[in-house]
């Protein structure tokens, strides 16, 4: 950089009057970075000021592997932007507010990660979601076919067991659809299942894993206590204590909360580690394995949650359940049967 580039972004903070978001001279020099060979994956995150977006935003700043961030939302993502900006690694951070700054936001995307869209309160589903995700998923997951179509994509908005296939809806309409680069973010589901087998098993959850298989709502989430490593047994009302409070654990976080949210925190650690996973694949890096809700020939469903292989070409392979004992086929055709209409519903919000 040449002392006149460097004047100007001295200039351009005592004078402040100029900077709109994207056109500060900082941002331009931060290009040069940002071109001139800075290794790394570019990443959006879309809802990038809310609960899960702002330390999920943070988390990524610190990621090595991400070069350029752009950070985007309707609300509040000027004041997010430039707080995160200030955060000395390597990630160049721009922001982007605005559905008529959606493309820039998008455009040249190695990954977008997605957890725009309202959360629950006591005594809603998930599913009483609907009504409003589905509708911002469609637009954003649009824009991803304009500005980004080789991205990948990861979705946390809620319910996932239908915006994940609202999603694939949207890609197949503009023909652009890939199975393998469309993932549904059920991380946080494995992240509890180690967690609180650990305390049970009284290990440190780091040393714990737990596959977490079907879907991310409540009987759709199958922890698959049987294969849980290191290997172990577990009492009948182990079993049940177990996979009760896994799958009610998003509930546990939203009646806490009392009215404040849902999992805003743990969502936003489960999901670094889930992109971190994806962007380690992209790079070539190999045995990455993971839970994801996925297109999947797994079961009957056209999609399901079980491990899967990243890859450079993201979901490069989906894993069979293995073997499961009964307690474990009894849940899985109760949570298929609930998934089924889940799916259903997301595809006919786009076909109708
Ligand atoms: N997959 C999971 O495991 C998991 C876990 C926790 C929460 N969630 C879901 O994640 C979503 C977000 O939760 P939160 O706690 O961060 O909510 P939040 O309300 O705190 O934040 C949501 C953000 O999305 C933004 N937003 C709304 N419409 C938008 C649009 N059209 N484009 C871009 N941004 C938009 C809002 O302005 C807000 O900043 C909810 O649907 C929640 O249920 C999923
Ligand atoms: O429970 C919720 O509504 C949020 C999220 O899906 C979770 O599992 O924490």
């Amino acid at each position: 950089m040449d002392v006149n580039q460097r004047i100007a972004i001295i200039s351009a903070h005592l004078h402040p009057s100029n900077p709109q978001m994207g056109e500060n001279p900082s941002l331009r020099a931060a290009d040069c970075r940002a071109k001139g060979g800075a290794a790394g994956f570019k990443v959006a995150i879309l809802g990038a000021a809310g609960g899960i977006g702002q330390p999920l935003a943070m988390l990524m700043k610190m990621n090595p592997l991400v070069s350029v961030l752009h950070l985007y939302d309707v609300v509040n993502a000027p004041g997010v932007t430039a707080d995160i900006s200030h955060m000395d690694t390597g990630a160049v951070v721009r922001g982007f507010l605005g559905q008529q700054q959606l493309e820039s936001a998008l455009t040249g995307m190695d990954l977008v990660i997605i957890p725009a869209g309202v959360p629950r309160k006591p005594g809603m589903t998930r599913d009483d979601l609907f009504n409003i995700n589905a509708g911002i998923v469609r637009t954003l997951c649009e824009g991803i076919t304009k500005s980004c179509p080789n991205a990948l994509v990861n979705l946390i908005s809620n319910p996932v067991n239908s915006t994940v296939p609202i999603a694939a809806e949207v890609f197949k309409k503009a023909g652009i659809y890939d199975p393998k680069k469309l993932l549904g973010v059920t991380m946080l589901d494995v992240v509890r299942a180690n967690t609180f087998v650990a305390e049970v098993l009284g290990l440190d959850p780091r040393e714990v894993s737990v596959p977490v298989v079907g879907g991310h709502a409540g009987v759709t989430i199958l922890p698959l206590l049987s294969q849980v490593k290191p290997p172990c047994s577990f009492t009948p009302e182990e079993t049940e204590f177990l996979t009760k409070r896994i799958q009610d654990g998003g509930t546990e976080v939203v009646q806490a909360k009392a009215g404040a949210g849902s999992a805003t925190l743990s969502m936003a650690y489960a999901a670094v580690k889930f992109a971190d996973a994806c962007l380690r694949g992209l790079r070539g890096d190999a045995g990455i394995v993971e839970c994801a809700f996925v297109a999947s020939q797994v079961t009957e469903l056209p999609f399901f949650a079980s491990k899967v292989r990243l890859g450079r070409g993201g979901a490069e392979e989906v894993y069979q359940l293995g073997p499961l004992n009964e307690y474990e086929r009894v849940g899985l055709e109760k949570a298929k049967k609930e998934l089924a209409t889940s799916i259903q519903k997301g595809v006919s919000f786009i076909k109708k």
